[in-house]
């Protein structure tokens, strides 16, 4: 090989060995630079990891800070709307302490203002008397004076004399009459303002309302077999309840051996035997007004058999029907007089914005009868239907027939139809007793177009717009539609209104209980003793549910009887309700007077609130 080449082999390997270490060294060397970068890379590593720890923490720590500012925030939030609740609930524990002082003071000062009118009254009475007195005897005294003073007068002149100072005391008088009156109205201007304030104080509490009708002594409470009790039993009748003011019934309680007692009991109006139709009605009327601004309305006739229930709700009854009589208006009672004064107050509405649906319903023996359901003839008999109560928490009568009215003579007729149905029996109190209990309702619907909802409807322009809306848009069938029912909602009609229109409705419940009586007083047996015993059951839940509202129970029991659950929404509170209490003057029936001027007096003290209005829709100006 070194012959070829010339090159000794060992140094050729020598060579290569070196070229090999070189590179080794050459590798190791960068092998260390490599290193070197790569623990620097290392330490660099290291800082950023621990900078990246430091930053979790810090953002862990920001975290939880932010976390705990956000819990004392809302903590904070929590105890700011704790203390503006608590001090809302001081404000309106105030305001409410503030009114009932308020109502106190001015009971206060109506009763100084009372005392005092009557004794300035009185005195001036005394006076005038004293006056009268002392005048006739002044005039005698006058002339011997006038003729002691000058006996050369002639006796013509005497007379002239004496005229003259009695032209004088006729001016005291006369000035005395004036002050007399300007003090009675006063006192009338005082009790109106009373009224007011009362009145206001009652929406507020939505206290119920209690007027008290006392009937006039009649021919039946003396005739022969209308007084069955022994111990009760007496020729001529005797009276003992009075309207001591316009707010006071006063009754003489007496007992054979005992003084006789006087107690007095305080209503909103107390209506004396002589005052008329025409009055009670006008005390009424203002509910009517409440009624078409978007209050419910309830008005409940309550009292003993042959009080007057009946006479006050709907009027003096024809002998042959039982319908009651229309001939002479100045007799009708508050449910035909109600219902035209609900047309005369639509009649001022804009056209066709407003329709009215009547249903009347009985409550006997503790089941509820249709009595405006036809058969297939088109005949009214009286359908028995049930009382249910809705996922809102309403009483519903399902399939109760509700029939479209466009006037007070039509609704008229359609009573008188439904109240040949309603069941009646002779007691020995009463003749034509009524047996049950009748609830006429009138829905009062308003539609209005719009989607934006308020609480009135005053502008005429947009009213007279809207008018025009819905007489285009809402279809006539539906006023064709005369008879309907609770499942009319879905009728194909009110899908295709209500798409384009609100609709707001209000009821006005009038209600003509049955009245309480003594089974000893009427004599009643057989049938009519059960009916009673249903009346009398259905009457003593009403006065345990009127309790549980005032006691403020968390259970109030609606369902104990058909009468109440189906009054439950009037009764508890959705509804200004006015009840009028029926009493009968005669001592006879003092133990049956004193049972419903109790139940009154209970129903004004229950507190259910500020009843609500029912929102109308208000139509938005800009379309
Ligand atoms: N204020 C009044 N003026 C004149 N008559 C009256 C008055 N109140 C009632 N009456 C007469 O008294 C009688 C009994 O009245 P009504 O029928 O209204 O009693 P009621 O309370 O409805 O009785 P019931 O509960 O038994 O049906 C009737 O003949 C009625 O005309």
């Amino acid at each position: 090989m070194r012959a070829r080449s010339g090159l000794d082999p060992g140094s050729v390997w020598a060579q290569r060995l070196g070229q090999l270490e070189r590179r080794l060294r050459t590798k190791e060397e960068r092998i260390v630079v490599l290193e070197t970068e790569n623990a620097a890379l290392h330490l660099k590593l290291a800082e950023y990891q621990g900078l990246a720890g430091r930053s979790t923490n810090e953002v862990l720590q920001l975290y939880s800070a932010h976390g705990q500012q956000q819990k004392l925030q809302r903590r904070s939030v929590v105890i700011h709307l704790h203390g503006a609740i608590k001090r809302l609930k001081q404000d309106l524990k105030s305001l409410r302490s503030f009114a009932l002082e308020l109502s106190k003071d001015f009971q206060r000062q109506s009763k100084t203002y009372l005392y005092q009118v009557l004794t300035a009254v009185q005195g001036i009475q005394l006076q005038n008397e004293a006056m009268q007195r002392r005048f006739l005897s002044g005039v005698e005294k006058r002339k011997n004076w006038v003729r002691r003073l000058f006996p050369t007068l002639p006796v013509c002149w005497h007379l002239r004399a004496v005229l003259l100072l009695e032209k004088v005391f006729q001016i005291k008088a006369f000035d005395l009459e004036q002050s007399l009156q300007e003090v009675t109205e006063r006192y009338e201007k005082e009790k109106q303002k009373r009224r007011a304030l009362h009145n206001s104080l009652v929406e507020l509490r939505g206290n119920i309302r209690v007027h008290c009708r006392i009937r006039p002594l009649l021919p039946f409470d003396t005739a022969a077999g209308h007084s069955v009790s022994q111990d009760r039993q007496r020729n001529s009748s005797e009276k003992v309840a009075y309207a001591a003011d316009d707010e006071t019934v006063l009754v003489k309680c007496s007992r054979p051996g005992h003084a006789s007692i006087n107690k007095t009991f305080q209503f909103e109006r107390v209506y004396s035997p002589s005052e008329s139709q025409d009055t009670v009605f006008a005390d009424v009327a203002p509910l009517l007004t409440s009624l078409l601004d978007g209050y419910n309305v309830c008005i409940m006739a309550y009292g003993q058999t042959g009080s007057g229930k009946t006479y006050t709700m709907l009027g003096p009854q024809l002998e042959e029907n039982f319908a009651y009589s229309t001939e002479d208006a100045s007799e009708l009672g508050i449910i035909p007089r109600a219902t035209q004064e609900v047309f005369r107050l639509i009649s001022e509405k804009p056209p066709g914005s407003y329709w009215v649906e009547v249903s009347v319903v009985e409550v006997y023996n503790n089941e509820i009868f249709d009595l405006l359901a036809k058969d297939s003839c088109g005949k009214v008999f009286g359908v028995k239907r049930d009382v249910v109560t809705t996922r809102e928490g309403k009483s519903d009568v399902p399939l109760l027939t509700y029939e479209t009215v466009e006037n007070a003579s039509e609704f008229l007729h359609l009573v008188n139809k439904g109240l040949q149905l309603r069941v009646r029996h002779p007691t020995l109190v009463h003749a034509h007793s009524s047996r049950s209990h009748l609830v006429v309702t009138l829905t009062i619907t308003t539609v209005v177009s719009g989607d934006n909802f308020g609480t009135s409807w005053e502008d005429e322009q947009t009213s007279q717009r809207l008018n025009k809306e819905v007489s285009c848009t809402f279809p006539q069938k539906m006023r064709e539609n005369k008879s309907t029912s609770s499942s009319r909602a879905s009728s194909p009609a009110q899908i295709e209104a209500t798409e384009k229109m609100k609709q707001v409705k209000t009821r006005l419940q009038l209600v003509d209980l049955a009245g309480s009586e003594c089974v000893g007083m009427s004599g009643v047996t057989g049938a009519a003793l059960r009916e009673t015993s249903f009346i009398n059951r259905s009457l003593s839940a009403l006065a345990d549910v009127l309790g549980a509202i005032a006691e403020q129970r968390s259970h109030v029991p609606y369902r104990n009887s058909k009468l109440t659950h189906l009054l439950q929404d009037s009764v508890g509170g959705d509804a200004k309700l006015l009840v009028m209490l029926c009493i009968s003057p005669d001592q006879k029936y003092l133990t049956e007077s004193m049972q419903s001027l109790g139940f009154g007096t209970r129903a004004r003290q229950v507190q259910r609130g500020q009843v609500k209005k029912k929102s109308f829709p208000v139509p938005s100006k800009a379309k």
